[in-house]
């Protein structure tokens, strides 16, 4: 061991002491113990961790502990290298991982032979060396800790790298198979897509665009993980035929797949034929089902999950990372994933630190249901993209073949077909929709705590599926313990599994969640326009979704150039999320009834003449750009009405809103008024 090491070793030792002593909670010094320090290189402290989720645990949640106490012992600001290196000493395999879970995660796989990989981290934070990237091998024998030529780019640090894409796979800003459906050229910003699905019909689709459940379009092959890289060498390969879980790799009818589910590595960025399980399959590109299904990458030596990676600071680009999702799902997926937003997907979701670990836990779920965390309960405020990881999740736990049947549902809609369950005396179809799903994806648990029947019934269905050995995901705008007026034995049910917490994102994944976006829905705004837009809405990813389409459609109606003069234009009454006073749909809906000289009633009523049927439906879209509230809700306020009439509000006065001129300065007028009002 050299001098480093030993250095590191004493002063790791009194480090972790000092912060288990003083700041970490159980579960956090749990983690600590698992990992162990391996050298001091420069001003970079390595250590190891026992699998990707400690070390995802470690990097999201201890990190700035860590380097702090780091950094005060020894002097000098110091950063820290994690990677997945499996222990050899017994004791603490033993203890790996599931001493590091919260001691209520009760089927944890202690083994946990097919982890996820984590995500790529091109992070925030210069120098944030990525730890699990190339070189930095977890599985790279005698680690030269002393290794007197350890090169100055500590990337390039490894023993037998592949030749794995250092500039993080290639974002095709512009390249073909993005979906191109004229998704969201609306200018009114503020969207509330993700929740409009409907149960009746089968039809999700927020956008409009009529949702079939395996669409093209997906990034180009060329974009892709190539098989056979970013596998852990230490993996046993599957056996021929079976996807990482032991699932028979499906055969895709007319799709190049091979029985083994690995695809023969193209010729570039060929990776040195290392032994590992065969990932899932994965359908390239806009092709018509012409490209070689690949297998996903399952990344585990960098640690690399499906997911975007937010960016280091200097490099905004986003990196589309390899792993998405199969589209074709085999026709038993379909079925699964037919209620799910296609485009909410892991590939769409950038990765930030403030999203790290919710992403993490979600792929840990998705790709071993019911025996990771379970439930695995993700919280966060508006516009975070929980809804996201939760379609992400079906999506991805079915074209891995993990679940046959996903059942996603918002709480209203669980609420709404439990009534009416109970009215038609359909009880039993309806716990039978419920309690055989393998995957139960349930949105926006706060709305329980309104309604007390149904959180029996959900207490019945959540203890059948867990009973059952079923994944339950949930989501909610608070963490369980702030759920206060849900019965206690839900909210201590909720906490069973893992809690992982959405933050709002940083400047730099805002950057890079913005040039996606454009990349995928073709809108063109440059680097420095993004950068404003991002730089003015700060919390919550909808608003900022909305503020680009927005800049882009005035831009277009205008024929102008989308620039900074423009953007602050466009946005110059935006008043900051967060800044002005909570807008209800009854504000909403007096200023437009002011607007449009039309009363309440009218609004409320049932006339269809072309002012009211107009003045309704705006008032509708407002509602669902400007508040949280959910289609049902926002229904009810305008008289009781079906949520499939607000949708199709929605979506009509979105897409003609980028057509007419008049509509458009109507809408932006009325959102000024609504958003500048006194409280
Ligand atoms: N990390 C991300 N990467 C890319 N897009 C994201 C990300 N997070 C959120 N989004 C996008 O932001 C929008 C809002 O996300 P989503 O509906 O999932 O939020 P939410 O947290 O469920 O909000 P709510 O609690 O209001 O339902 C969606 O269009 C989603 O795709």
């Amino acid at each position: 061991m050299g001098d480093d090491a030993v250095n590191l070793a004493a002063v790791w030792v009194a480090a972790t002491e000092e912060l288990a002593n003083e700041t970490l909670s159980p579960q956090q010094q749990a983690w600590l113990r698992l990992t162990r320090p391996l050298a001091l290189v420069e001003d970079t402290a390595f250590i190891a961790a026992p699998n990707p989720f400690t070390r995802d645990a470690i990097e999201s949640r201890l990190r700035p502990a860590i380097t702090e106490a780091l950094s005060r012992r020894l002097g000098r600001t110091i950063q820290l290298a994690v990677a997945v290196q499996p222990s050899d000493d017994p004791d603490q395999v033993s203890a790996d991982p599931g001493a590091a879970l919260p001691p209520t995660a009760p089927d944890f796989p202690r083994a946990a032979p097919d982890y996820p990989p984590a995500p790529t981290d091109y992070r925030s934070e210069p120098p944030e060396y990525r730890p699990d990237g190339p070189g930095f091998r977890a599985e790279s024998t005698g680690y030269p800790a002393e290794n007197a030529d350890f090169p100055p780019d500590r990337r390039a640090y490894q023993q037998d790298a592949p030749a794995y894409p250092q500039d993080g796979g290639g974002y095709p800003q512009d390249g073909p198979g993005y979906p191109q459906d004229g998704y969201r050229h609306d200018p009114s910003g503020y969207r509330r897509d993700g929740r409009d699905y409907q149960p009746e019909t089968g039809d999700y689709r927020p956008d409009g665009g009529g949702y079939r459940g395996a669409p093209a379009g997906y990034p180009p092959a060329a974009d892709r993980a190539e098989p056979g890289e970013y596998r852990r060498q230490s993996e046993p390969a599957a056996p021929d035929g079976q996807l990482p879980l032991g699932i028979p790799a499906p055969q895709l009818p007319g799709l190049d797949i091979p029985a083994t589910g690995r695809a023969a590595a193209p010729p570039r960025r060929t990776a040195p034929a290392p032994a590992g399980p065969p990932a899932p399959p994965q359908r390239t590109a806009d092709t018509g089902g012409a490209d070689p299904v690949r297998p996903a990458a399952t990344r585990t030596d960098r640690g690399h999950r499906p997911g975007s990676e937010g960016t280091g600071r200097g490099d905004p680009s986003p990196s589309v990372r390899p792993g998405g999702q199969l589209r074709d799902y085999s026709g038993r997926g379909a079925d699964a994933v037919s209620r799910l937003n296609p485009k909410y997907t892991f590939e769409t979701f950038v990765i930030g630190s403030s999203n790290r670990f919710a992403h993490a836990a979600a792929i840990a779920v998705a790709e071993s249901p019911a025996k990771a965390y379970n439930p695995l309960f993700v919280y966060g405020g508006s516009g975070l993209g929980k809804t996201h990881l939760l379609h992400a999740i079906g999506h991805y736990a079915a074209s891995l073949g993990n679940a046959r049947s996903v059942r996603y549902v918002s709480t209203e809609e669980f609420t709404n077909d439990f009534i009416n369950s109970l009215r038609d005396d359909k009880m039993q179809a309806f716990q039978r929709r419920y309690r055989d799903a393998d995957i139960l994806l349930i949105d926006d648990i706060q709305f329980l705590e309104r309604a007390e029947r149904t959180q029996e019934e959900f207490f019945h269905t959540f203890n059948t599926l867990h009973n059952a050995n079923k994944q339950i995901v949930i989501t909610s705008d608070r963490s369980p313990k702030q759920l206060s007026t849900l019965e206690d034995r839900l909210r201590t049910r909720f906490e069973w599994g893992l809690l992982a917490d959405i933050q709002p994102p940083d400047l730099e994944t805002r950057i890079a969640i913005l040039q996606k976006k454009a990349a995928h829905e073709r809108l063109y705004a440059p680097l420095d326009v993004l950068e404003f837009i991002a730089s003015r809405i700060q919390n919550s990813i909808r608003e900022l979704e909305g503020a680009l389409i927005r800049v882009t459609a005035f831009a277009s109606l205008n024929r102008a150039a989308v620039d900074i003069a423009l953007a602050e234009e466009v946005l110059r009454d935006l008043i900051p999320d967060g800044a002005g006073p909570e807008i209800n749909s009854e504000q909403i809906m007096e200023l437009t009834c002011d607007y449009f000289g039309v009363s309440m009633d009218d609004l409320r009523g049932h006339s269809r003449t072309r002012v009211l049927s107009n003045a309704r439906q705006v008032a509708m879209y407002l509602c669902r750009e400007l508040t949280d509230l959910s289609l049902p809700r926002i229904g009810q306020a305008f008289g009781g009405r079906d949520h499939t009439t607000v949708m199709h509000a929605d979506r009509k006065i979105r897409r003609q809103m980028a057509e007419r001129r008049t509509l458009y300065n109507q809408i932006a007028e009325l959102t000024n008024r609504i958003k500048q009002q006194e409280p």
